[in-house]
């Protein structure tokens, strides 16, 4: 048995932290030219190698791949239709995976690559396998390094951005604490650039940034933006992991619990993965149109979605895929994991269970969306700064 990590409840006890994930982004690891920041990411690996050697695991989610492979590819700044940048991916990506492995190869570390797309984290199967890979390398002391499948990740099963792949990453191998570096020093109540911006250095709930202005673009080279990282210090506090944000040279500082950055508090509420990648990461592939009776009984009686109030079907799905659910107005009520077939549904509509187990069989006695597999979606406080959750497919 691994030996247990205390739980990391404040910023002083992360150095205790056994398992960590370092997510380090474009805007970090790009000169200003574009190009790969070799000496930046060197200076990474030396705070990170000395960390393994002390016998902490590190997980290590870089972006790059693009940054590092379209000037080779002949293009003049990063490019912005999907096939160029998964060309530029797929060039960059071994380019930058070289340069990981002669810089932590210099300690005599191994690193073993992990490229992912948001399916790997969905499907119950390849989601086992992935924690087996990954407590392997650790178990065998090398260092997992992890990008988005970017050359192969189609638009609709894409994060785009590392930060929330981070936190899914971080409940995956079941981390203590997720450090998210970047190109500014942390939260602050303002875009940094704003005068009179002020470094938020600790949020206990993320109710508390509420009013804090976030833009979604990033810096030149980066994706996302402060909105990914707060969307993604929300995945990871919900299910009982800090998170640090702070600027890539504060790396060490922030393992050691220096007062660097913004620290994001675990919460208490503990809400399973399935749910919060439901919530945040999923990319829908139906809707369900329901009536007000199923509103009600959803959200004020925790129900599972029968196909009695359910009046419309959009989408082409599989059962098991995460499809949006919202009321006659179109307001987005749920998100769920469907437990039918988009071609089972059209026959079953504002049906009672009873009535479809008599005609069609036992097979039609299940609910739609099981309370097991339905999150409603709140009003979250990443919600509220960036206008609406992740896009959803029509
Ligand atoms: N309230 C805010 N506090 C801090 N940074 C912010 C804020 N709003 C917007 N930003 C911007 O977010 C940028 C970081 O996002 P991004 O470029 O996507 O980084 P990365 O490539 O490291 O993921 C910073 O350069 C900063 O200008
Ligand atoms: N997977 C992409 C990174 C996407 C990206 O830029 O993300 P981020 O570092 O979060 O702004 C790459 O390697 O270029």
């Amino acid at each position: 048995m691994e030996p247990m990590t205390p739980t990391i409840s404040s910023r002083a006890q992360i150095s205790k932290a056994r398992r960590v994930v370092v997510k380090i982004g474009s805007s970090s690891l790009t000169r200003p030219d574009g190009r790969l920041n070799v000496p930046a990411l060197r200076k990474l690996v030396d705070v990170l190698a000395e960390e393994v050697l002390r016998g902490k695991q590190i997980v290590l989610v870089t972006s790059g791949s693009i940054a590092a492979g379209f000037m080779p590819l002949g293009f003049e700044s990063r490019p912005s239709d999907i096939s160029s940048a998964q060309a530029a991916a797929a060039v960059g990506q071994s380019a930058l995976m070289s340069t990981y492995t002669d810089a932590f190869g210099a300690y005599d570390i191994q690193v073993g690559q992990i490229l992912m797309t948001a399916g790997d984290t969905v499907r119950r199967s390849r989601y086992r396998h992935a924690v087996q890979v990954f407590e392997k390398l650790l178990e065998l002391g090398a260092v997992p390094v992890v990008n988005e499948n970017d050359a192969l990740a189609t638009s609709e099963l894409r994060f785009g951005d590392n930060d929330r792949l981070a936190a899914l990453v971080a409940q995956l191998v079941g981390a203590d604490a997720l450090v998210l570096l970047t190109d500014v020093d942390g939260l602050y109540d303002a875009p940094p650039k704003q005068p009179g911006a002020q470094r938020i250095p600790v949020v206990n709930d993320m109710s508390e940034v509420a009013g804090v202005e976030v833009t979604g673009r990033g810096s030149s080279f980066g994706t996302g933006g402060m909105i990914t990282k707060l969307q993604s210090a929300e995945m990871a506090t919900v299910t009982g992991i800090p998170v640090v944000l702070t600027r890539a040279q504060d790396v060490a500082g922030a393992l050691r619990g220096e007062d660097v950055g913004t620290w994001f508090s675990a919460t208490n509420e503990r809400r399973t993965r399935r749910k919060v990648w439901l919530e945040h990461a999923a990319q829908m592939t139906g809707r369900l149109v329901i009536d007000p009776g199923a509103v009600r009984a959803l959200r004020d009686r925790g129900a599972s979605l029968l196909a009695a109030g359910i009046r419309d079907v959009r989408g082409d799905f599989a059962a098991g895929d995460p499809v949006e659910i919202v009321s006659e107005d179109g307001e987005l009520i749920a998100h769920g994991l469907i437990g039918y077939d988009s071609v089972e549904l059209p026959q079953m509509l504002g049906r009672s269970t009873h009535d479809m187990v008599e005609e069609l069989g036992d097979d039609y006695g299940r609910s739609i969306v099981h309370r097991d597999d339905l999150i409603l979606v709140r009003n979250t406080v990443t919600d509220v700064v960036t206008g609406g959750g992740m896009p959803v497919a029509d």
